[in-house]
């Protein structure tokens, strides 16, 4: 029967990376989507921009809004300290399943937790269930209609820590206008765009970094 794209994702993993080496398999998806078939991963452009800001902020506890294959997470987790923890939210149980496998081969499953849900339903139980105090960093990167309603609640729950900051994929291509008007003009917020290409291609795309002022 016929396999999708996350399957044959994760087959260029397996085949190609190493076992619990996280950033062979980043290599190795940015490799099969560059010259078999393009997907929606943040991709090696934005990623080191993505990395930067990682490492800037040094975070103890990361919220990814949009798992997907698993491409950021496994970015993301490959530069945390040895007892920082990121929760990954993703609604789609297919695309949750191959992100699983994706995470075990880089060997990061102590560092990761991905909670199968819609960010809307899960964001208000974190501090209950997870016992998250408050993030020092959220990657954006699902639904784009997503991206304001959810910032919205993460506030209202108290879940962004003062110093805390937002980073929003894609906010040019396919584009999150709301959402960048509101943390370009919002006092809470300095925000600073990344300007980059859309994930292995040359139209113009870039992430927003916005740290949250309290
Ligand atoms: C609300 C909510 N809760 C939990 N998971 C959620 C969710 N909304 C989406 N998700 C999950 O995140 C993932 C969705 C991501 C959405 N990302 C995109 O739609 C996306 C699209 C493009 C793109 C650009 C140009 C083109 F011509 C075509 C596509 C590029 C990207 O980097 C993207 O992230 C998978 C989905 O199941
Ligand atoms: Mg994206």
């Amino acid at each position: 029967t016929q396999s999708t794209r996350p399957q044959r994702i994760l087959g260029a993993v397996q085949q190609n990376a190493t076992r619990g080496d996280p950033r062979s398999v980043v290599r190795a998806i940015d490799q099969y989507c560059r010259s078999q078939e393009w997907a929606m991963n943040v991709g090696d452009e934005k990623g080191c921009i993505l990395d930067s800001v990682v490492s800037e902020v040094n975070p103890s506890t990361v919220l990814e809004l949009g798992t997907y294959c698993g491409y950021s997470t496994v970015r993301i987790a490959s530069l945390l300290p040895p007892h920082a923890k990121l929760i990954t939210l993703e609604f789609n149980p297919k695309f949750a399943v191959i992100a699983r496998q994706v995470i075990a081969w880089a060997g990061l499953e102590d560092k990761i937790q991905l909670v199968e849900g819609s960010s809307g339903d899960l964001i208000p139980k974190l501090k209950e269930q997870f016992g998250v105090k408050a993030f020092d960093l959220v990657f954006l990167d699902h639904w784009k209609d997503r991206y304001l309603p959810d910032t919205k609640l993460i506030e209202e729950c108290g879940l962004l820590r003062k110093g805390g900051v937002l980073l929003a994929d894609n906010v040019i291509c396919p584009g999150a206008p709301e959402y960048l008007e509101f943390v370009r003009s919002s006092p809470r917020y300095e925000s600073q765009y990344f300007k980059s290409h859309l994930e292995y291609t040359k139209v113009e795309d870039g992430l927003e970094k916005s740290v949250f002022l309290g």
